[in-house]
């Protein structure tokens, strides 16, 4: 069992899932996406609101796929898209694709964001690197005034991964849903102030001690 682990080297993982072993990205989106709505759906929310809030990277591309998915179970969901489209990235351009084929249209603001039942948090994942850009940061504490509950998808938004220090502002979440391992981030500082019940779902990215245990010439 691998313990927690640092942004850089779930990055790692993630690289070395899609580009060695061969498991397509989307596909780990979906599985993102799907172990999402599971926690979200299994009692501690209420359902008859939601707003996805999904950032331009791929944390944001998880978030649309969630807004998606929960949209094909009937679920009424917003999905706000924060940033420029044309910005976002490759998969994440992909899910919004997607979810407007199934006539799901972003918006790009929300006035009160008390309207929710339950807020998913998909602006940043392991890839936040630098400080929150000021505007993004007036929209995280809108949120957190709000005092809807919020599941963060992998990290709360604003929080470092690795060593759990808040980058400008952060998410202050209900749960957070990370995928394959806790992140240090979580575990330590604010972290623990910030991701409230923490949910660790296997999505098929594996540490190489574990991938070893699968086929030994994989090297731990
Ligand atoms: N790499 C992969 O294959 C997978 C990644 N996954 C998800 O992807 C996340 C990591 O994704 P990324 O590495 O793309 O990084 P993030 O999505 O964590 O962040 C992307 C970068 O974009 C910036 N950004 C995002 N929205 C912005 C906005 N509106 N305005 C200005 N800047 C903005 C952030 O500052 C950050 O530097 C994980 O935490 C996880 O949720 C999952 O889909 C599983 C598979
Ligand atoms: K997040």
């Amino acid at each position: 069992m691998t313990d927690a682990v640092t942004a850089h080297e779930m990055q790692q993982y993630d690289q070395y899932t899609i580009n060695e072993i061969g498991v397509p990205s989307l596909v780990l989106m979906e599985r993102a996406a799907l172990a999402g709505i599971e926690v979200l759906g299994a009692g501690q929310f209420d359902l008859s609101q939601v707003l996805v809030i999904a950032g331009l990277g791929n944390n944001g591309g998880d978030g649309v796929a969630m807004a998606r998915l929960l949209m094909q179970k009937g679920v009424s969901v917003d999905l706000l898209f924060v940033g420029d489209e044309n910005r976002a990235a490759h998969n994440n351009t992909i899910q919004l694709k997607i979810a407007k084929k199934y006539g799901l249209t972003p918006v790009n603001r929300v006035k009160d964001f008390r309207q929710y039942t339950v807020i998913v948090d998909a602006l940043f994942g392991i890839g936040l690197s630098k400080p929150v850009p000021v505007k993004l940061g007036e929209m995280i504490k809108r949120v957190n005034a709000a005092n809807i509950p919020v599941i963060s998808i992998d990290v709360p938004s604003g929080l470092n991964a690795t060593t759990g220090e808040i980058m400008g502002s952060a998410i202050r979440a209900a749960a957070t849903v990370t995928f394959a391992y806790p992140k240090t981030g979580l575990l330590q500082g604010e972290g623990i102030k910030r991701s409230g019940s923490i949910f660790v779902k296997d999505i098929g990215i594996y540490s190489p001690a574990e991938l070893h245990q699968f086929n030994p010439e994989i090297e731990e």
